[in-house]
């Protein structure tokens, strides 16, 4: 027995996916007992080459050829964005089809309509590829964690500002200058916009929060700050304090309230996620139960993302053999209350250009003691033509307490600029260090010391 398979798209995922569907034909029949064949694979240029030679599957650029095809049991969409996309998923849906898709930006805006249609229609719909790729997270949150109280997700889910970022920490280059290089190499694409100002990031969380924290997420309910703002200086001050910059997404649960963020952030460089470099992506997930856990691995490129679409296909191919459908999506799960703009309690690196004079650093400290904010670190090492370059790191302090700081460096009239705030990721609770599990041992056997 066959599953007859319509692909719609075939750039870079889609290709992979012709490629690794065919690899494990043999071994799906295997396990499944059905056999996946791609018939149609719908494209917009049937003479352009493709990333994959193809044998038996048809090219077309006629959607009905492959929506309209009763013989197709499931739909794989690798066309990406909103339309045509959302319109080809719906209509494969409401004929029943099963869909597959990575397309992310979808999900995220218009996951609702979609699993309401398959839910209406009886129809699966995957998507394990929308979100860091080939990295298992979206079935792992699904499943296998769902007995879990999830109360934090911390992420670097865009591989773009990832290797951006690697690459200033590496080089001491600027972002226009990585950006433009990142371009050339095919790494960023040209018009980079949703990566570099952390909208992907921002619609990945939102599938992710939505998940994890058993609700649903809005794309606007996500706080977003791009790394445009990022200079060579913040990297190499980063660096004086034994941090690197990421883009991180954060989710919290706190007393049954959410808040969503996706923020360029100080990590420390023992932190798990300092050292995910380049275009990898890594998840940290906490549960009540299942305590820290990481996921790390490949976020994007043509067969580690088809990976997780052959995948899914394969879920898909499982289901039908035994006859059963899941309809899995949020609609109808309680909406939980997000704070918009009520971050945690935290530290905050604040890097300013003030007057070189006597007596303005005194000045700025009052600001910080009248704010309650108290200084952890102060840094003035970079001068700037005839202005101080001041970079200080806060204690943990309240968002009120750090807004109260700004507004009152704002109005001194000897700090022309506050040239960037960042959070300072914690290292705390991230996992004991090797030194304190040693000290335990070492009590708890005195022998071994
Ligand atoms: N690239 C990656 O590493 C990752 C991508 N994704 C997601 O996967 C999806 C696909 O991405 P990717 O493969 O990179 O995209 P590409 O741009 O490489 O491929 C898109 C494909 O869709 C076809 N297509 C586009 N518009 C139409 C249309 N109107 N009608 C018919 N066919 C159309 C194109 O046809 P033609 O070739 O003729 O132009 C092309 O084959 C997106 O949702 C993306 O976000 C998710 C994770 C990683
Ligand atoms: N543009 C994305 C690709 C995958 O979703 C990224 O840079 O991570
Ligand atoms: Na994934």
């Amino acid at each position: 027995m066959k599953v007859t398979i319509g692909l719609l798209g075939c750039g870079t995922v889609g290709a992979g996916v012709v490629e690794l569907t065919r690899r494990r034909a043999g071994r799906i029949a295997d396990m499944t007992g059905v056999r996946p064949v791609i018939k149609h694979i719908l494209v917009r240029d049937e003479q352009k080459p493709r990333g994959v030679v193809l044998e038996g599957e048809r090219l077309t650029t006629r959607p009905e050829d492959v929506l309209d095809d009763p013989e197709v049991r499931v739909v794989i969409e690798t066309i990406g964005g909103i339309e045509p996309a959302r319109t080809f998923i719906l209509r494969a849906l409401r004929a029943g089809k099963h869909v597959v898709t990575a397309n992310k930006d979808l999900i995220a805006l218009h996951g609702e309509e979609i699993f309401d249609a398959a839910e209406a229609a009886q129809a699966e719909v995957f998507f394990e590829a929308a979100v860091g790729g080939a990295i298992p997270l979206i079935r792992p949150l699904k499943g296998c964690l769902t007995s879990n109280e999830i109360t934090d997700l911390k992420g670097i889910i865009n591989g773009t500002t990832n290797y951006i970022l690697s690459k200033m920490t590496e080089t001491g280059a600027g972002f226009d200058e990585v950006l433009r290089e990142a371009q050339e190499l095919g790494y960023a694409e040209s018009d980079p916009t949703s990566d570099v100002d952390g909208l992907d990031a921002a619609r990945k969380l939102t599938i992710l929060a939505s998940i994890a924290f058993h609700t649903r997420v809005r794309l606007d309910e996500v706080r977003v700050h791009g790394i445009r703002s990022i200079t060579a200086a913040d990297v190499a001050y980063a660096n004086d304090l034994g941090c690197v910059i990421k883009l991180l997404a954060v989710g919290r649960e706190r007393d049954g309230a959410l808040q969503l963020e996706v923020r360029p952030t100080l990590v420390p460089k023992a932190h798990p996620l300092a050292s995910v470099s380049d275009a990898f992506n890594a998840l940290f997930v906490r549960g009540d139960a299942a305590g820290d856990l990481m996921f790390f691995g490949r976020g994007a490129g043509s067969m580690p993302t088809a990976s997780a679409v052959v995948g899914d296909l394969i879920e898909v191919m499982q289901h039908l053999r035994m006859g059963i459908t899941e309809t899995r999506g949020s609609n109808r799960l309680p909406k939980k209350q997000v704070h918009a703009n009520q971050g945690p309690a935290g530290r905050y690196y604040i890097r300013l250009t003030a007057l070189d004079r006597p007596g303005v650093f005194a000045k700025i400290a009052g600001v910080f003691g009248q704010a309650g904010v108290s200084m952890e670190s102060v840094l003035q090492k970079r001068v700037k033509g005839e202005d101080a370059q001041i970079v200080i790191v806060t204690h943990a302090v309240s968002q009120g307490e750090l807004a109260a700081a700004i507004q009152g460096l704002k109005d001194l009239g000897s700090v022309p600029s506050i040239d960037n705030v960042l959070p300072v990721e914690e290292l705390e609770g991230e996992g004991p260090v090797l030194e304190d599990v040693m000290d335990d041992v070492v009590r708890t056997h005195p022998e071994l010391s």
